[in-house]
């Protein structure tokens, strides 16, 4: 069952219907998605930052149950082998103040939104060999081989689909990739701002710091949405707080042991195995991204200490 299904009852339902915030985002647009696909695990996107606020009994348990994440003590934590490691993974969802989120933005906001962050990725893609690209530049073969190596995205997600994320497709989306595909920016995907870093091995220290040089070139530039209380504002609760999810890409043929260790951790609703090539990707190949669940709420470095418990050395 969905988070929104657990806890949008009647008696809630009725006291947010006849909400809206100054947007004129009403409750239906906060739970389309969530609406369509029961098969959601979280079910509601905010398409703007008031969203949190005017219907805050709705996300409020949601977000605490994200807070409740379960974490074992660091000596159950350690059960992926480095040498397994093909890949760690640092990822950051960013919203600028003053805009709709994707959710509910129009075409000349989108437009707005992706030209203030190409500016500002002017400087980032000059220092390390890259490339800007429309996404509607992008030839449809190259963007397929793009998005499955996840340098890209497509509009291939039925629940963001259903939140109207991909309305106007593909005005004002936008990515950028450096020359040696370890860093990219994705602009007004399910956030305004993605941006994420992947190196080779099991290196979250080394991941972390490329990450927060990109943050803090870009931050120097951009006004992003943040909440006093809750931190940085997205459009699925999931990332709200410091808006980042770590995880590596394991090889689960390598060390046999690792497996029903990991798993164990699964089901116990600590790490998160989801498919090598995306969020809703099968587990095929014997590739697997291994994350927390923990994420809302907690501090970028103790999310980061979370990872290096995971595997000793990285
Ligand atoms: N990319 C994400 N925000 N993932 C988490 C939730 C995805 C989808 N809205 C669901 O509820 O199942």
């Amino acid at each position: 069952m969905s988070l929104l299904h657990r806890y949008l009852d009647d008696a809630l339902r009725a006291g947010l219907s006849g909400r809206a915030t100054s947007a004129g985002v009403r409750l239906e647009d906060v739970i389309r998605s969530g609406t369509r696909h029961p098969d959601s695990s979280v079910g509601v996107y905010a398409p703007d930052a008031d969203s949190y606020d005017v219907f805050r009994e709705l996300f409020e348990p949601i977000l605490a149950h994200f807070r409740a994440c379960p974490l074992p003590p660091g000596s159950e934590l350690a059960c992926v082998n480095p040498a397994a490691v093909v890949s760690t993974r640092i990822r950051v969802a960013r919203n600028l103040a003053g805009h709709a989120f994707p959710a509910g933005m129009s075409p000349a906001e989108r437009l707005a939104v992706e030209a203030k962050i190409v500016r500002a990725c002017g400087t980032l893609a000059v220092d390390t060999g890259g490339w800007i690209r429309k996404i509607g530049d992008i030839p449809r073969l190259s963007l397929g081989s793009m998005v499955a190596r996840r340098l890209a995205f497509g509009r291939d997600d039925k629940y963001m689909e259903a939140a109207d994320i991909y309305a106007d497709w593909p005005v004002g989306r936008s990515v950028l990739n450096t020359r040696n595909r370890q860093l990219s920016v994705w602009i007004n995907e399910e956030d305004h701002l993605r941006v994420a870093v992947v190196l080779p091995g099991a290196r979250v220290s080394a991941c972390a710091d490329v990450v927060s040089t990109v943050m803090a070139a870009l931050s120097a530039q951009l006004d992003f949405c943040v909440d006093a209380s809750l931190g940085h504002l997205t459009s699925c609760p999931s990332n709200v707080g410091s808006g980042m999810r770590a995880s590596y890409m394991v090889d689960m043929r390598m060390d046999t042991s690792q497996q029903p260790r990991l798993e164990a951790l699964e089901s116990a609703g600590v790490v998160q195995i989801r498919g090598a090539w995306g969020e809703h990707s099968a587990r095929a190949g014997g590739l697997a991204d291994v994350g927390f669940r923990r994420r809302v709420g907690a501090p970028e470095a103790a999310l980061l200490h979370d990872m290096r418990l995971l595997c000793a050395g990285a």
